[in-house]
């Protein structure tokens, strides 16, 4: 298994809430309510050490509420290198609305932290340096630390040797495209903002994704939700459709993919079986609420059922 660190530099408290027939203008009432120690780095990190892996998981957490986080690290055995900064790590809403199945995310912006705070991710990452295989970069930036922050962490980790797989948007994702991280998974959505362009069909998705490669990105996944993704890589450019499942949450699909992806790296799987595995694992997240996974052999299940295939650019 490779030596992995994940960067978490914006957690999540992810609160799930059912509501049947979730409407505007309304009052809701609510039949379910769960807290998850949740976002985007958290949940791949989570992902990893459900299949195994030994994870460090470094990044920030606000002091006020990191026990969930600390309990949830415990229990899935992820090594706990995160730096506490004063206050409380955001609660992003999530509201299934449990007769339509459709998700509705309410993401905050989270803490406010000021130079020090990266300083001191820096130095846990510089701990954890030596013999480091893969870095993984995910989720948005909290307020106060600069938008080159990833572009920074992308270059150290290659000067460590390591692969970089970036999982970020906007103005984060646009600043680190030039360090040429080795995969990103921007969703339909963040392609089309970072572009800012819209990409309305698989093979404008495709011809988008062939540009940032040229630019020296290593690998390109652009997820698309129920219609799959597009898989950009030396080997080629791939659609991956994904089986009709039934779907409980959507929430974190895509860090499973990164998971996925990273996982199968260090399998030494080539494109277009790692791609098939990736959505497997995404496939495994939308039977489950919060950061959790079924078994490795569902998983692989779920990923033999996944079509591939090429696309003409
Ligand atoms: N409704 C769905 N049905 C089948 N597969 C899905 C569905 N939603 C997501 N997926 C799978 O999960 C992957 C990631 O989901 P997506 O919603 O695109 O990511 P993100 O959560 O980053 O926006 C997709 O590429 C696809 O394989
Ligand atoms: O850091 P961001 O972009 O605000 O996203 C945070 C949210 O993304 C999630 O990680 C889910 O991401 P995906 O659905 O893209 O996999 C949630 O757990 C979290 O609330």
């Amino acid at each position: 298994m490779s030596r992995l660190v994940v960067v978490s530099l914006n957690a999540a408290v992810d609160q799930t809430v059912q509501v049947a027939d979730f409407r505007l203008e309304a009052v809701n009432r609510v039949v379910s309510s769960r807290d998850d120690a949740g976002g985007k780095g958290v949940n791949v990190a989570s992902f990893l050490a459900h299949v195994g892996h030994e994870v460090v998981l470094t990044g920030l957490l606000g002091d006020a509420n990191a026990a969930l986080f600390a309990r949830h690290f415990a229990a899935a055995g992820i090594t706990d290198a995160c730096v506490r900064v004063p206050g409380a790590t955001r609660t992003n809403l999530k509201i299934i609305d449990t007769l339509s199945g459709a998700v509705t995310d309410l993401n905050y912006p989270g803490l406010s932290v000021g130079p020090d705070a990266l300083d001191a991710v820096k130095a846990r990452l510089e701990e954890r340096a030596s013999g480091l295989e893969i870095l993984v970069l995910s989720g948005s930036l909290p307020r106060g630390l600069p938008e080159t922050t990833y572009a920074e962490l992308t270059a150290w980790g290659h000067h460590r040797g390591a692969l970089v797989v970036l999982d970020a948007s906007g103005a984060a994702l646009a600043a680190a495209l030039d360090a040429g991280p080795d995969l990103i998974k921007p969703n339909r959505a963040e392609l089309e903002e970072l572009l800012g362009v819209p990409l309305p069909t698989a093979q404008a998705v495709a011809a988008a994704a062939q540009r940032l490669r040229a630019r020296g990105v290593g690998r390109v996944v652009v997820s698309m939700g129920a219609e799959g993704a597009v898989v950009c890589d030396p080997e080629g450019v791939f659609l991956v459709e994904p089986p009709s499942v039934a779907v409980v949450s959507t929430v974190g699909a895509g860090d499973a993919m990164v998971a996925g992806f990273v996982h199968a790296q260090g399998l030494g799987m080539g494109g277009e079986a790692a791609a098939r595995l990736a959505t497997g694992f995404s496939l495994g997240a939308l039977g489950e609420i919060g950061p959790r996974l079924p078994a490795l052999a569902r998983i692989e299940a779920l990923a033999a059922q996944v079509s591939v295939g090429v696309l003409a650019v």
